[in-house]
């Protein structure tokens, strides 16, 4: 890591630099970033090791009052005012006095915060921000925040956004897990009805109808936005890699199916203008995006580059055109059979030459495994770490695993295996043709691409 630090004339910013997107740049870098998980994953094993086996398990069960600890620095708007007060930080009670929390108690909860290296006490009870916390600015007035809390995440670059939605719907249905796992009835079912999100929320909507309905309007919003949140820990244009967007002839058209507010079509749109792109997602969500265009990349949409659409993907794909489907971030929302049945949609509706691609991580063992089903699909099989780390890189790759149980606990999804994509493939009527994998990272998203399978085209 020091040597390409050197050859690039780059330096990795210190715990105590302001964060920004930029400065990230170094760590995105493949070398750096395989460099970084080993050097996590073989942390993490080390502590495992060393630390007594009682206060591991304690600690990591009561460590869900973090999570707590930094929704109230998020939402009561600690990061904004701390950069207002500068590097000389400012005492809880003048934190206090801005936004109303109890100092004692926000003492407490902001010392826990620096004791996870986000914040710094620089003083008794007098905290400044750091690099990680300054991830979470929005970058607006404190004032401004309190006069227009409904704007907050807008215009953000959705890290606070993700963290407010994690530490608040995450953070409550988690804790029904169990009950929604050992209840008669939820323990049968495994559609998005039946979730601890539904036991934790008392409703009988899944989340994405929820989020629709009125008085959410703040939690969709939110929800958006999150979503790009979640992008920070990707590689900017990591939808530009891999896949070979530039042989695809002019005027063919992608759909990009569920695809929220579009941020990924704008990346597609603004790099391949020869591409013609049509988002499709809710109704409300629909609305979202054309905003977000409006405001972002008006001229994708005045040019008719890129179009919205109103559309159930639990429906016939009205599109028949599609050059490719392009799915990120939905399959991992559903269960099974749903995803099934939106394959299927797609399916009869491609032509010979559409491809689909599923944009999603792919989950490996936490043991050596033999891949004998995929091993001949180009890129299927992803890189072996060295000995002794896990073989699914630990913790390095902990998001993916907390992930998982994000959707199971929200939806009923499921983060998948690449022998679960090829078998969802497989009985939807399309075939694995190649992985575009990803450089190492704590949160990759990979390009799995597939045709028609020769079996459905000629029946
Ligand atoms: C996890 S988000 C992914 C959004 C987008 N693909 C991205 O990566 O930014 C899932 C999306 O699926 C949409 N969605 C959920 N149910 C849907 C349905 N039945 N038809 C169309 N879109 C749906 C949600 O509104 C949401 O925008």
């Amino acid at each position: 890591m020091d040597s390409f630090c050197v050859k690039h004339g780059v330096k990795l910013p210190s715990l105590n630099d302001p964060f920004t997107q930029e400065s990230e740049g170094p760590r995105m870098h493949p070398e750096v970033s395989q460099a970084v998980s080993h050097i996590v994953s073989a942390a993490a094993q080390l502590i495992a090791i060393v630390r007594p086996a009682p206060v591991t398990l304690m600690t990591t069960a009561i460590q869900v009052h973090v999570s707590s600890a930094l929704r109230v620095a998020v939402d009561s708007n600690v990061v904004e005012i701390l950069r207002e007060a500068g590097s000389q930080g400012l005492h809880v009670r003048q934190i206090s006095a801005k936004n109303g929390i109890d100092s004692g108690k926000l003492g407490r909860i902001l010392r826990l915060l620096a004791s996870e290296h986000i914040f710094n006490e620089i003083a008794p009870d007098t905290f400044s921000n750091n690099r990680i916390s300054s991830a979470i600015d929005t970058g607006k007035s404190f004032d401004g925040l309190v006069s227009q809390p409904d704007m907050k995440f807008i215009g953000t670059n959705g890290i606070a956004a993700g963290i407010s939605r994690f530490t608040d719907e995450s953070v409550k249905s988690s804790a029904y897990l169990y009950e929604a796992l050992t209840d008669p009835e939820f323990s049968k079912k495994a559609d998005p009805f039946h979730t601890a999100f539904n036991l934790a929320y008392k409703t009988n909507l899944p989340l994405f109808p929820w989020l629709g309905q009125a008085g959410n309007e703040q939690r969709l919003r939110r929800f958006g936005i999150a979503i790009d949140g979640g992008n920070k820990m990707l590689p900017p244009n990591g939808i530009l890699m891999g896949y070979p967007w530039s042989s695809l002839s002019l005027g063919s058209v992608i759909v990009d199916v569920g695809g929220g507010i579009g941020t990924e079509s704008m990346k597609i749109a603004k790099e391949f203008p020869s591409l013609k792109l049509i988002v499709q997602d809710t109704r409300d969500v629909v609305g979202n995006g054309i905003k977000y265009f409006e405001t972002q990349f008006p001229e994708g949409m005045s040019s008719g580059r890129v179009t919205f659409q109103v559309h159930d993907f639990l429906q016939r794909q009205p599109v028949t055109n599609a050059r490719v489907f392009f799915l990120r971030l939905i399959l991992h929302d559903w269960p099974d059979e749903t995803c099934i049945r939106i394959l299927k949609n797609l399916r009869d509706s491609a032509n010979p030459n559409t491809e689909l691609i599923i944009n999603e991580c792919i989950m490996d063992y936490a043991c050596p495994v033999d891949r004998i089903t995929v091993k001949d699909i180009p890129g299927a099989v992803g890189q072996t770490p060295p000995s002794p780390l896990l073989s699914n890189m630990g913790h390095a790759r902990i998001f993916n695993y907390l992930i998982d149980l994000q959707m199971a606990i929200m939806l009923n999804g499921v983060e998948r295996t690449i022998e679960q994509y090829a078998e969802l493939f497989q009985k939807s009527g399309w075939e694995l043709k190649q992985v575009f994998r990803m450089p190492e990272g704590h949160a990759m998203l990979h390009k799995i691409v597939g045709v028609p399978s020769i079996q459905s085209v000629i029946t």
